[in-house]
């Protein structure tokens, strides 16, 4: 509140001087001319359209239980709504403990924030895990504590150690046999799971989190955790780690829309927050510090391309606690992602048979052999199951948007917007904006292939955000989806029987309702 304060005596300020110059540059070239043109003719920060904030609770009325019209599941919709009602810029304004939300759908605009964010950019998110890891266990995490909920400095000199490793392609193809393989153990566990009209239990969903644990397990601890194992208990170590995941992000929304009270006093929702990650760290070090001392005693391998994720980290690193600290964060994003876009990804192909039906025939060209395994070539070919992938991204976008915080005052839509104020690029709504995406109602894999006709906007539809700070997973997420549905689906065709589902936010945006997919294996070639 006090940047806008600041801002809005600012303004004061240019409006009274007719020659009036912008904090930030200053009039030389015909650039810095139109910058501090576009400044002069912007309309104030105080117009951008939005719902009324009532006094003292400001907006955050709105998502309280019963009374308020917006609910944290339908968050994709609330999207919506702001867009058909004050257009391409929205303002939900004086929320309890926090800066304003602006809503931007331009995407031109969205555009130009990117490219101005600079090297240290500013996702809001998280502000609970933010306090929990600078403050609540500061001691453990220390200087550099990972990238997410770290911010400024810290942020970048962490993603600087962790950035080539974990993005190298070479890395990541180190990873296609061993994530085959857990995949593979996880089709065939699928087929004993099926009940007697061969379809997936109720509860489908969270098996599919176990398999996005041992993937996660063989990339960033280099372990099998033995999650897929028929016999797991309920109370099992590895589902206690899902569901403690799952609690983390899913009570983000909660504790920063609805309940911001924590930052004030220590909610029970806030407690519950700290104990539950407190449980997740106990947990996960334990996997951690077997997987560092089983590193420790294997024979050192002089050929860096022989290196393993952890191994490439260690090698570089004198500190063994950067590769502690990826492995929780990697750990914490990394399961309830990936579960629900797999989630999502099955819901639209068992009920897409036409396109299902593509996907086959190109697997079968490429895995001509039953028994055929995967490499970095043959995935290069999955052309029409890429696009399949990123059209289900468009239309049903997991991440429903990303966000950045203004780090400097910007023009946006014709507005002056106060540096501080937390844009948000809803990604559900420009990726299906006809003005930016072609036939943007019809689910088209097609429109990504190479010799497609159609527009898209490059910023309208970013799944995984963008820039130096975009998702440090996306490799692995694109990988672990490729194999894991060319193998299912070259094995198998899959329906769904039921009444169709609607999609809801918790953290992720999915089909809400009991995966009861049914699985029917095809002839064997
Ligand atoms: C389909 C699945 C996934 C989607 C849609 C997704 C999406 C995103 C998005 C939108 C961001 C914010 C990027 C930005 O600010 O520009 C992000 C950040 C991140 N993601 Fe993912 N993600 C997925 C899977 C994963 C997986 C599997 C992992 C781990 C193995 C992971 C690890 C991360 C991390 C560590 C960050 C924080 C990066 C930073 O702040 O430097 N993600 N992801």
């Amino acid at each position: 509140m006090k940047n806008i304060r600041q801002f809005q005596i600012q303004t004061m300020r240019w409006r009274s001087t007719a020659t009036a110059h912008t904090p930030h540059v200053s009039a030389g070239s015909p650039e810095d001319l139109e910058v501090n043109n576009e400044f002069i003719t912007a309309k104030h920060y105080s117009e951008v359209p939005g719902p009324m904030p009532w006094p003292i609770i400001g907006n955050t009325w709105r998502m309280l239980p019963v009374i308020g019209p917006y609910q944290i599941s339908d968050l994709a919709n609330v999207s919506y709504i702001l867009y058909k009602q004050y257009g391409k810029i929205a303002k939900l304004g004086n929320l309890v403990g926090r800066p304003d939300l602006l809503f931007v759908y331009d995407a031109d605009e969205i555009e130009k924030v990117y490219r101005q964010e600079g090297d240290t950019p500013f996702r809001p998110s998280m502000p609970c895990l933010v306090k929990y890891k600078s403050q609540v266990r500061g001691q453990f995490f220390g200087r550099l504590p990972g990238v997410v909920g770290v911010h400024g400095e810290p942020w970048r000199e962490f993603r600087t150690k962790v950035q080539k490793p974990v993005l190298q392609p070479q890395t990541v193809k180190k990873y296609i046999q061993p994530i085959e393989e857990v995949s593979d153990y996880f089709i065939k566990r699928m087929q004993e799971m099926k009940n007697e009209n061969s379809e997936m239990p109720a509860d489908f969903d969270n098996e599919i989190h176990k398999w996005a644990l041992e993937c996660i397990g063989r990339v960033a601890l280099d372990a099998r955790l033995g999650c897929l194992r028929p016999d797991l208990p309920k109370n099992s170590e590895p589902q206690k780690i899902i569901n403690a995941a799952k609690y983390a992000l899913r009570n983000v929304a909660l504790l920063e829309l609805k309940y911001p009270f924590w930052r004030y006093l220590p909610s029970t929702l806030w407690k519950k927050y700290v104990s539950n990650m407190d449980y997740f760290i106990e947990i996960c070090m334990k996997y951690i510090d077997d997987a560092m001392l089983r590193l420790k005693n294997k024979p050192q391998s002089v050929n860096e391309s022989e290196l393993s994720l952890v191994e490439r980290i260690l090698a570089n690193e004198s500190d063994p606690k950067t590769a502690y600290i990826l492995a929780l964060d990697l750990i914490l994003v990394g399961i309830d992602t990936i579960s629900m876009a797999v989630c999502s990804m099955l819901y639209q192909i068992a009920t897409r048979p036409e396109e299902q039906e593509k996907i086959h025939q190109e697997i079968l060209k490429i895995l001509p052999n039953k028994n055929d395994k995967l490499d970095a070539s043959k995935l290069e070919k999955m052309v029409y199951l890429k696009a399949f992938i990123k059209e289900v991204l468009r239309m049903y976008s997991t991440v429903i948007g990303n966000g950045r915080t203004l780090q400097k005052d910007m023009v946006i839509c014709g507005y002056k917007i106060p540096k501080g104020i937390q844009l948000v690029f809803p990604t559900i709504v420009t990726g299906n904006m006809e003005e930016y995406v072609t036939d943007c109602k019809q689910f088209k894999p097609e429109r990504w292939l190479k010799q497609s006709s159609g527009y898209i906007h490059p910023y309208a539809s970013l799944p995984y955000g963008h820039g130096p700070r975009m998702c440090l997973g996306r490799r692995f997420a694109d990988l672990e989806m490729q194999v894991f549905l060319a193998k299912l689906i070259r094995s198998h065709k899959l329906e769904y029987l039921h009444k169709p589902l609607d999609y809801k936010v918790t953290f992720m945006y999915a089909p809400d309702g009991e995966l009861k997919f049914k699985m029917t294996e095809r002839p064997t070639s």
